[in-house]
This record gives structure tokens, C-alpha cells and sequence, in this order.
């Protein structure tokens, strides 16, 4: 992953690297998701017959072809002319789900197009009109779930965005999925007057399941449930917004045991070991930003699937060698 990492950060403008690269604040939470997995060690099961494997993984009615999803980033098309609809065309190739960001450079028309399985992400606005034409339209392009962000009240304090003075997308790119009615591009809310009653107008609003994505406490877990929420994920935005929050992974064996509802988590999945090691402590599969986003930069479409190939690649060689025929058979007892 590091010399992908490498190779998009020598295609890219240094702008739009840092921006895609960087954190906020001091970046500490930025490292600890990815040194979380690495403080974790495998404790493998022998002689268990396992043979083929099977990744396949069900989630609100679509199968995966694996337990690992594409994270919703924003602005594919700074990192590849190809842009959403190349990392779309990749996940359909893959047989995988992409969450398309709410500040995705091309019309959700387009990126459906690929045929790819597409869920929405939102971050809640508080015009409530215009927030239920953009779940509308995200019902009407097939989208099949809604996650809504909620780690972010506020906008993340991001020092190398700030350095570089990248406050907006530069001419010809636009967030496409943010035209109101008339047909004009809003910018996107962020508010700190944001409560569970938002969760709860967009589920009046719709009937497609809702992740809340950005819990990471297990009392947030809990209310969640109460609010008829289909799942959870466990992130803290990739360190993007609050500086010092938890490791993603940290988080999630807290969060998964106060929640029957399936749990994902993102932040810091770089291998497939890490995959391992998220199911093993409790999530239903993961989902991978940042390796996206370069990879899409270096390679286009080929070089997301390439990405998403080696993933499966490695989960597949990882689970024999661990003792596991599916991802089912993970258990806490496996992560030391
Ligand atoms: C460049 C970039 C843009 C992002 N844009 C969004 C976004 O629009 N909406 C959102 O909910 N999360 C966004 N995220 C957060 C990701 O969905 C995800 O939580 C994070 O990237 C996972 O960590 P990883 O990059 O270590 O895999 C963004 C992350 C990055 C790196
Ligand atoms: C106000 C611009 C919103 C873009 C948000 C993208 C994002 O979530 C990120 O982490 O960057």
C-alpha cells in the first residue's frame, strides 16, 4: 500500500495530495487507525479442514463478492480524469458496493451507469426540503442505502489544506450531487445544531436502510438502534475531523458488543490481515478510503480493481493461514 501511496502522491498536484493524504490537527488520530492494526497480532487456529474459502458477505440484501467496501471520498475527479465513475466501474468489476460521497465530482446518474452497487452517503442538511430532493434522487438512481455522516457537526481543522489555502474545487469541477431543484450547486451544510431529530426526518424520508457512519462511542450505538437505524459505522472519518479521537479499531469491539445491528468499520485498512482482524473483532466487513483514492490516481479504474483484487487476494490467503473458511468464522479469540 505504501508504494501506491507513493506513486499517487508523484502523479499528483501537491494540492490535491495533501488534501487527499492529510488530517486534521496534528494528525495523530490520521496514524493511530493504521497503527492499531499494526499493534494487533494473529492468534491462528491449526488443523481445521478449511479448504476453499468463500468472502461472499450479505448486507441489506446485496451479496458482496467480499467483505470490503469503497469508502465515500470526495473529488475523484482531482485524483483521475475517470473520476467516480472509474472507482464505480472497478467495485461493479469486483462484485463489491461503493458508497458514493455526498461531494462526488460527477451526476449519480453517471456513476450508476456502471452498473455498480451504489449507497449514498449524506451529510444531514439542515434545509429539510432540499435535503429529501437529494435522497430522492439518490432513491432514483438506484442507490441502495443511505449512510449519513455524523462525525461532522463542524468542519475538521485540516493544517495542510489551510497551508496550501484549498478551500474550494477549482474551475470545471463541482459537487454534482448537490443541485437543488433549479438545478444550482449548494454548498454543503455542516451543522452543529445537528441531533438524533435529523436521523429521524431522514427516515421519514425514506425507505432505504440508514448507516450512521462516524459512531464511535457504544452509547451512540445503542441510541442508534433506538432511532431504527440498519447499521453502523465505526470511524472517525480518517482522522479527518477530530484530532485525537480514537483508532477506528479501538473503538469497534465496544461498539459492536452494545448493537445487534451490523457494524462496519473504516480507518487504517490497508491488507488484508487488517480485514482479518476488523471482522475477528466484530465488524461485517470494512471499507477502504484513502488506497482508493490513490490507487484510482495512479491507474484509473484498472488500478482500483487491481486494488480491490489484491485485497481479496491477500483476505483469501490470510483466513487459510488463520484457520477460517468464511468470515463468520472470526472470532474475537483469533486477535491478540
Ligand atoms: C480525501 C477524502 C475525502 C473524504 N470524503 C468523505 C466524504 O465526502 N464523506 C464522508 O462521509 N467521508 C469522507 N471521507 C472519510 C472516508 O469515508 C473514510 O472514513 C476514511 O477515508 C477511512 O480511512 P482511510 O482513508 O484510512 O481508509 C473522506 C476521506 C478522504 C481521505
Ligand atoms: C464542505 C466540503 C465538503 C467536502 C467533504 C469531504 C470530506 O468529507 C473530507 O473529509 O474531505
Amino acid at each position: 500500500m505504501t508504494a501506491t501511496a507513493d506513486r499517487a502522491q508523484a502523479v499528483l498536484d501537491p494540492v490535491y495530495w495533501d488534501y487527499f493524504a492529510g488530517g486534521a490537527g496534528d494528525e495523530r488520530t490520521l496514524r493511530a487507525n493504521e497503527e492499531a492494526y499494526a499493534r494487533r497480532r494473529i492468534v491462528p487456529r491449526v488443523l481445521r479442514g478449511v479448504g476453499e474459502r468463500d468472502l461472499r458477505t450479505t448486507l441489506f440484501g446485496t451479496e458482496l463478492t467480499l467483505p470490503v467496501l469503497i469508502a465515500p471520498t470526495a473529488f475523484h475527479r482531482l485524483a483521475h480524469p475517470e473520476g467516480e465513475a472509474g472507482t464505480a466501474a472497478a467495485a461493479a468489476g469486483a462484485g463489491t458496493v461503493m458508497v458514493v460521497s455526498s461531494a462526488a465530482t460527477q451526476p449519480i446518474e453517471e456513476i450508476a451507469a456502471t452498473g455498480a452497487a451504489l449507497w449514498f452517503q449524506l451529510y444531514p442538511q439542515p434545509d429539510a426540503a432540499f435535503q429529501e430532493h437529494l435522497i430522492r434522487r439518490a432513491e432514483r438512481a438506484g442507490c441502495r442505502a443511505l449512510v449519513v455522516t455524523v462525525d461532522s457537526p463542524v468542519f475538521g481543522l485540516r493544517d495542510r489544506d489551510s497551508r496550501h489555502g484549498f478551500t474550494e474545487l477549482p474551475a470545471g469541477y463541482a459537487c454534482e450531487n448537490m443541485r437543488d431543484a433549479a438545478g444550482r450547486v449548494r454548498d454543503i451544510a455542516m451543522d452543529a445544531a445537528l441531533s438524533w431529530d435529523h436521523v429521524d426526518r431522514i427516515r421519514a424520508a425514506t425507505d432505504l436502510p440508514i448507516l450512521l457512519k462516524g459512531v464511535l462511542h457504544p452509547g451512540d450505538a445503542e441510541l442508534a438502534a433506538a432511532h431504527g437505524v440498519a447499521g453502523l459505522i465505526v470511524s472517525n472519518h480518517g482522522g479527518r475531523q477530530l484530532d485525537g479521537a480514537i483508532a477506528a479499531l479501538d473503538a469497534l469491539p465496544a461498539v459492536a458488543a452494545a448493537t445487534a445491528l451490523p457494524v462496519l468499520v473504516d480507518g487504517g485498512v490497508r491488507r488484508g490481515t487488517d480485514v482479518l482482524v476488523a471482522l475477528a473483532l466484530g465488524a461485517t466487513a470494512v471499507l477502504i478510503g484513502r488506497p482508493v483514492v490513490y490507487a484510482l490516481a495512479t491507474g484509473g479504474r484498472r488500478g482500483v480493481r487491481e486494488l480491490l483484487e489484491t485485497v481479496r487476494t491477500e483476505l483469501d490467503h490470510v483466513l487459510a493461514l488463520a484457520g477460517a473458511r468464511r468470515p463468520a468464522d472470526l472470532t474475537p479469540d483469533l486477535v491478540a
